[in-house]
C-alpha cells in the first residue's frame, strides 16, 4: 500500500489498517484474472461488488486489534451523554511490513486492472488512454469506495494520492453512512472529504435510478451550506471538476448575483444545492417549489461549521435546520458532515497578563471540547451518533506554514505593508479588520502604483468575483480583504498573508494564515502588531500556545527607511484630497439642496460653508506637486544594501530590480534568519 506523502515518516495511521475486507471478493477476482491471463471480463466484473467491502466485524472481539492510539489523529466515535468518555476507536500503527505492503499492492493491481476497463470512454479507447498509468498512480484510492468515473476526475486533476482526511471519512461516510465531524488543518483538503462520499453515493443512486423514487416531485438530495458567497461557488466548481465524468447537477444559491438566472439554474433541478443562508432562506420564504422540497435532503453539510452556528451570526441556518429536521423519517435517514480548521479550537480562557494564570488541565479540555461537539451534535440533530475525526496537531495552523510577527507603531504599519510588497516577488494577501481600513489602504497602494485588488462584503458581488479571478491569474497580484476572505478560499499560490491588523480571535487567525502554505505548498504569515493590539496577540499566542513559534520578521533598515519617505509621501496625498473633495462636497450638497428646495440660503450660512477658492487652490498647486514628488520617488530603485550607487543608472533599474526579486524571497529571508540564530546559539554554547 502507497502511504500519502503527508502521512509518511509521521507515525500516521492509515484507515486501511484498521479495516477488515471480505477477502473471499479478493480472491475469486484474483482466480478470474489469472484464468483471463490479462484482464477480467468487465461483464462479469460488473456482477461483482466494484470494490473491496469492510466487514461487519465487531473489532473488539476480534485478537487482531492489539492497537495504540496516535496523538496526531483522533478517529472518535462521539458520545452523546456527556459522563462518557468520547470512544476512541481502536487504530493499528501504521507498520512498515515490506510483506505485508508487497501483498496488499499485489491485491490493488490485480483488483485494479478489472476495474480500469470501467473508466474507459470511447474516446480513450481512440486516444490510448494510459490504463498502466493510472493504475499505478490511483492505486492509494482504490481502497476509499469512490465510483468510478469520479476517480477518473481525480485522476485527470493529478490527485494521485488522497489526503490524510480524504482517506479516513471517505471509506467511513460511504460504508457505513457514519454522520461525520471532521477538523484538520486549513487547505488539507476537507472539501473533498465531505463532496467525494456525496457525489460517490448519488452516482450510485443515479445507476440505480433512484432519485426521487417515491414522490413525483423533483426534489434536491444534498444540501451544503457556507458562510461566504465565493466558498460556495468555489465548492460548486470544486465538485464539478471532480465529477465530470458524470452528469450530476450542481447548483449555487448565494446573494449579491442574479435570482432569475439562479431559479432557471434550479429549473434544472440540481441534485445538490450549495448555498449561503441568507439567499437560500429568502428564496424559500418567497416560496420557491424545489427549494422548498429541502426538507427531503438526504445529506447535509456544514462547512466552516463553527462559524456557522455562532450565536447572532447566521439566524437563517438555524431555520434551514428547522426545515431540514421537520419529517422525523427523513432526519433519521440523513448524513451529516460538519467540517472545519477550527471546530474544536476556541480558547476561553483568561489572557489578561496581570491576572494569575490558571492552566486548564488535560481533562478539562477534553470535557469541554466534548461539550462543543455535543452542542453542535444537537443543533443538527443527528439522530445517529456521528464519527469524529480530529487530524489538527498542537500547532494547528497549516503544517507548511512559516509565522512571523513585526512589533510596530501604529504609523509604521503601512510602511511595513509597502516593503514587503515592494521587496518580495509572489501573490500577497492581506487582512485588515474593518471595511474602512481595507478602502483606505487600497488608495493608499494604489497612489503608490502597486496597483492593488479588494475584496470586502460591501463591494458589489461581481466586482468580488472579478478581483478574485484577477487576484488568480495574476502573478504577482496583491489583494487587501476583510475576513470575508478569511474562511475556506483556496487560491493557488498565494505566498504571504499579511495581518495589517491583529485578528479578533484566534479562530480567524488560523483561517486568515490559511490561505497560503495549502496542500503540500510552503507560506509565510506576518502580523503587524501595534501596542493597542498586544492583548489580541497573547490571545492567539495563549490560545495555540504559539509563544516560541512566532518568530520577529528579519527587517533590512536601509530599505525599510527608502520605503519611509515614499510611504509618507502618499499618505499626505490622500490626506489632502480627501480634505479637499470634503470641502467640494459639503458646498455643493447646500447649493444642491437649496436649488432643489427652490430657497434661498442665508448669507451666513453661506460664509459658513463657503469655501474659499484661494485655500482650494492652494491645495490643489500643493496635491500637484506632491503627486509629481511621489512619481520621481517612485522612478527610483529602493536598492538593496548589497548595491553600489554606480549600478543605479536609469536604465539598469528594472534590470537590478529583476536580479534583486529573483534572489530574494519573504521565505528565505525568515529561514535565513531563523538558521542564524540556531548558529549563533550553537556557537555559544
Ligand atoms: N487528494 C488530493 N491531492 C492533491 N490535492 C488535493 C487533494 N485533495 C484536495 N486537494 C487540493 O488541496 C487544496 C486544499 O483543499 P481544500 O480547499 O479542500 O482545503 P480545506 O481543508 O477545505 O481548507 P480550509 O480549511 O482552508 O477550507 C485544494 O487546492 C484542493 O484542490
Amino acid at each position: 500500500m502507497k502511504i500519502s506523502p503527508l502521512l509518511e515518516g509521521k507515525g500516521l495511521i492509515s484507515f486501511e489498517e484498521i479495516t477488515d475486507y471480505n477477502l473471499i471478493d479478493e480472491k475469486q477476482l484474483r482466480l478470474k484474472k489469472r484464468k483471463n491471463s490479462e484482464s477480467v471480463d468487465p461483464g462479469v466484473e460488473a456482477k461483482k461488488p466494484k470494490f473491496l467491502v469492510k466487514k461487519n466485524v465487531d473489532r473488539k472481539k476480534t485478537n487482531k486489534s492489539k492497537v495504540k492510539f496516535s496523538d496526531e489523529v483522533t478517529v472518535g466515535e462521539f458520545d452523546k451523554s456527556d459522563k462518557q468518555e468520547i470512544k476512541i476507536k481502536k487504530v493499528k500503527k501504521l507498520k512498515n511490513s515490506k510483506s505485508k505492503k508487497a501483498k496488499k499492492n499485489k491485491s490493488h493491481n490485480s483488483n485494479s486492472t478489472s476495474r480500469l476497463n470501467m473508466f474507459k470512454t470511447d474516446e480513450d479507447t481512440e486516444n490510448n488512454f494510459d490504463q498502466e498509468d493510472f493504475e499505478t498512480k490511483m492505486s492509494a484510492w482504490f481502497e476509499l469506495a469512490l465510483s468510478k468515473e469520479l476517480l477518473r476526475g481525480l485522476y485527470e486533476k493529478g490527485f494521485y494520492q488522497p489526503m490524510p482526511i480524504q482517506k479516513l471519512v471517505i471509506p467511513e461516510a460511504i460504508k457505513n453512512r457514519s454522520n461525520i465531524i471532521g477538523t484538520a488543518q486549513t487547505g488539507s483538503g476537507k472539501t473533498l472529504a465531505f463532496g467525494l462520499p456525496i457525489l460517490t453515493q448519488l452516482i450510485d443512486s443515479a445507476n440505480t435510478n433512484e432519485f426521487n423514487k417515491d414522490t413525483d416531485s423533483p426534489a434536491p438530495q444534498a444540501l451544503i451550506l457556507t458562510p461566504t458567497r465565493e466558498l460556495a461557488i468555489q465548492i460548486k466548481d470544486h465538485l464539478q471538476v471532480c465529477s465530470k465524468y458524470k452528469d450530476i447537477k450542481i447548483a449555487c444559491v448565494v446573494g449579491g448575483i442574479s435570482q432569475l438566472k439562479q431559479e432557471r439554474l434550479l429549473l434544472k433541478n440540481p441534485e445538490i444545492i450549495v448555498a449561503t443562508p441568507g439567499r437560500l432562506m429568502q428564496m424559500i420564504e418567497e416560496g420557491h417549489e424545489y427549494l422548498n422540497n429541502i426538507i427531503r435532503i438526504k445529506y447535509l453539510v456544514i462547512d466552516e461549521a463553527d462559524r456557522m452556528i455562532e450565536k447572532g451570526h447566521f439566524s437563517e441556518v438555524e431555520k434551514i435546520l428547522g426545515l431540514v429536521n421537520k419529517d422525523d423519517k427523513v432526519k433519521t435517514k440523513r448524513q451529516n458532515f460538519l467540517f472545519s480548521a477550527t471546530l474544536i479550537t476556541k480558547y476561553d480562557g483568561d489572557f489578561d497578563e496581570n491576572k494569575p494564570k490558571k492552566e486548564k488541565t488535560e481533562a478539562q479540555i477534553k470535557r469541554e471540547k466534548r461539550a462543543k461537539l455535543n452542542s453542535l451534535v444537537e443543533k443538527i440533530q443527528m439522530t445517529k451518533q456521528p464519527k469524529f475525526f480530529d487530524l489538527t496537531t498542537q500547532q494547528v495552523t497549516a503544517e507548511n506554514l512559516l509565522e512571523s510577527k513585526i512589533f510596530c507603531q501604529l504609523k509604521e504599519k503601512d510602511i511595513y505593508l509597502y516593503y514587503f510588497t515592494c521587496k518580495y516577488q509572489g501573490r500577497t494577501l492581506v487582512f485588515a479588520n474593518s471595511i474602512d481600513c481595507v478602502r483606505r489602504l487600497t488608495n493608499l497602494f494604489r497612489l503608490l502604483k502597486k496597483t492593488p485588488l479588494h475584496l470586502h462584503a460591501n463591494m458589489d458581488q461581481k466586482q468580488r468575483l472579478k478581483n478574485l479571478e484577477k487576484f488568480n491569474a495574476q502573478e504577482n497580484s496583491f489583494l487587501i480583504a476583510s475576513d470575508v476572505a478569511a474562511r475556506g478560499l483556496d487560491i493557488p499560490g498565494v505566498k504571504h498573508v499579511i495581518h495589517y491588523q491583529c485578528p479578533r480571535s484566534a479562530e480567524i487567525y488560523v483561517h486568515r494564515s490559511g490561505r497560503t502554505a495549502r496542500s503540500t505548498s510552503e507560506g509565510l504569515s506576518v502580523l503587524l502588531i501595534s501596542p493597542d493590539e498586544i492583548n489580541l496577540y497573547r490571545k492567539i499566542v495563549k490560545t495555540f500556545k504559539k509563544d516560541k513559534e512566532i518568530k520577529d520578521y528579519p527587517i533590512d533598515l536601509d530599505y525599510y527607511k527608502s520605503c519611509e519617505s515614499r510611504v509618507n509621501l502618499a499618505k499626505k496625498i490622500d490626506e489632502l484630497q480627501h480634505q479637499l473633495n470634503r470641502e467640494k462636497n459639503d458646498s455643493n450638497w447646500y447649493t444642491k439642496n437649496a436649488k432643489l428646495m427652490d430657497i434661498e440660503i442665508d448669507d451666513e450660512i453661506l460664509k459658513e460653508t463657503h469655501v474659499d477658492d484661494e485655500l482650494v487652490s492652494k491645495n490643489r498647486r500643493k496635491l500637484s506637486q506632491y503627486k509629481q514628488d511621489l512619481d520621481r520617488l517612485l522612478k527610483q530603485m529602493i536598492y538593496p544594501k548589497f548595491m553600489s550607487k554606480k549600478y543605479l543608472e536609469p536604465k539598469n533599474v528594472e534590470e537590478i530590480l529583476a536580479i534583486n526579486k529573483s534572489e530574494t524571497t519573504a521565505l528565505n529571508d525568515f529561514k535565513n534568519k531563523i538558521n542564524n540564530k540556531k548558529k549563533v546559539k550553537k556557537e555559544k554554547i
